[in-house]
């Protein structure tokens, strides 16, 4: 009886059935099935995979397993080379995702180069690590991300997952809010903070509309699963905008609940950002939803008044800008909307004083405020004004009303004179009317000493300002 040696084929399916027995059957069919043998020397077993991305999978996550496997069946110390169809053109062509026409390919699978110097077994020479542009900003730092009540539990927990990134309770990570109250921050101060703690690990931030963009190119390139097997390689993935997932067709709800499943399963990071709590997110896949909700959901509040006072005094200093307390205190009292909005008016502040060199004061901040933000102030009255006045400056009212002309009472009704010119849409006839019964020249000539006043003595210039700001905050 002839006994034929197996070929390595043969031998490679002795492996193929040691792997099904020990892999769970997506794993099999995924990762192993595609692989077929296409030489052994004897001391090399070469493999043909469908392309970059499972070389780099089987490399990170399989070789302990596999190890033992092919050296009980090719021999001890066999070394394994891989080969890729159409090569040529897959590595001479930076990989396809995710980037978009025209734009810098973030990422690049690099070239698999001379193969004959194989020393270790298992590892192959030339595939380097994939390079990835995290597409991060650096100026969303946590350095950058002023901590307060309103942000606390994002900023708190994305510090613990930059430590552990995959292995704390936070995954995914969602982080909820309006418009404009730090979110993309955030989670991008966690992609840098890893990316500083772990510089190995592949992180990589993209906004759900980029990612449903990819995938349809994808689709029209038939490179679907070269699109999914880029990203599960990832080990962080941010993805911001994530209610943009809504309505969306099914297949590309498939396509994301892969790769979210195979990264969440394989103990990657995600962390997700929303204008939505997860309740409200609609049209989007039960079991997405189910796993949005397995982590950590924090919300994004919008400021109080002290953190707003930190965030615009952090960011005058970073725009080198000097900038008066009560200023600070005007934009933070009267800009509720959100923290875009307050570096607006905040850069347009310090424009206005570098280009056309205008003093920075209450009355620059109020009409910047009027043109970058919604504000929503009531109307100015003279009545305002007058009690506002007669409050800082402790004057009876009915003193103030009568015709006393003390200094002191006298130069309070000059002040509130200007303030209403500033203030008030009134004419000055009846400013004079409703202050002392005066006439319109007695309204100038007051407007004109306080402003000389305000010019050459400072004590005198704080103080208007300090009223103009209880006006203000009306
Ligand atoms: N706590 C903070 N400290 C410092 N800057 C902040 C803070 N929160 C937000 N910002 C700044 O406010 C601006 C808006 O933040 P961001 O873009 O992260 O908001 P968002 O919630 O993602 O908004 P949108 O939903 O409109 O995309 C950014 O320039 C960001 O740096």
């Amino acid at each position: 009886m002839v006994i034929n040696n197996p070929t390595y084929s043969d031998m490679w399916q002795n492996c193929l059935s040691r792997i099904r027995e020990k892999t769970s059957q997506e794993e099999f069919i995924k990762w192993f099935k595609p692989i077929v043998p296409v030489n052994f020397d004897g001391t090399t077993l070469q493999l043909r995979v469908p392309n970059e991305a499972y070389v780099y999978h089987i490399e990170k996550h399989y070789i302990p397993f596999l190890r033992p496997i092919i050296y009980q069946t090719f021999g001890q110390k066999t070394k394994l080379r891989y080969s890729i169809p159409n090569h040529e053109h897959h590595t001479q062509q930076p990989a396809a995702y995710p980037q978009e026409a025209n734009t810098t390919p973030i990422s690049k699978y690099v070239e698999q180069t001379d193969t004959a110097n194989i020393k270790n077994p298992f590892v192959i020479p030339g595939i380097k690590r994939i390079v990835i542009d995290s597409q991060l900003n650096p100026n969303y730092t946590f350095d950058t991300f002023i901590e307060g009540d309103c942000n606390r539990l994002a900023r708190s927990a994305g510090m613990s997952i930059a430590v552990n990134p995959g292995s704390t309770a936070y995954n995914p990570l969602y982080v909820f809010g309006d418009s404009g109250l730090g979110k993309t921050h955030v989670a991008q101060a966690i992609g840098m903070e890893i990316k500083q703690r772990h510089p190995n690990l592949q992180v990589l931030y993209v906004s759900m509309n980029k990612f449903q963009a990819q995938y349809t190119s994808a689709v029209l390139n038939k490179e679907v699963n070269d699109f999914i097997h880029f990203y599960q390689m990832i080990d962080v993935l941010i993805i911001d905008d994530i209610q943009e997932l809504s309505g969306n067709k099914e297949s590309t709800q498939n396509a994301f609940f892969n790769i979210f499943n195979h990264l969440q399963l394989s103990g990657k990071q995600l962390i997700l950002t929303s204008d939505k709590r997860p309740v409200e997110l609609k049209d989007i896949n039960d079991r997405l939803l189910t796993r949005f909700r397995w982590g950590l959901a924090a919300e994004l509040l919008p400021p109080d008044f002290d953190t707003k006072v930190k965030i615009i005094k952090h960011k005058a200093a970073r725009l080198n800008a000097d900038i008066p307390d009560e200023v600070i205190h005007f934009f933070a009292e009267n800009i509720n909307a959100n923290i875009r909005e307050i570096e607006g008016a905040l850069s347009s502040l310090v424009a206005n004083a570098t280009f056309l060199g205008r003093k920075i004061t209450i009355t620059l901040a109020k009409e910047i405020l009027k043109v970058y933000v919604k504000f929503n102030q009531k109307e100015i009255t003279i009545e305002h004004i007058r009690n506002i006045v007669c409050d800082h400056l402790k004057i009876d009212q009915a003193v103030f009303d009568s015709t006393k002309r003390t200094r002191e009472v006298a130069q309070a009704r000059q002040i509130a004179m200007y303030l209403c010119k500033q203030h008030t849409k009134a004419p000055l006839t009846t400013i004079g009317a409703a202050i002392g019964g005066k006439n319109h020249a007695t309204v100038l000539h007051a407007c004109k000493t306080v402003s000389n006043l305000i010019e050459t003595d400072k004590a005198f210039n704080q103080m208007i300002e300090e009223i103009e700001r209880k006006v203000l905050a009306k």
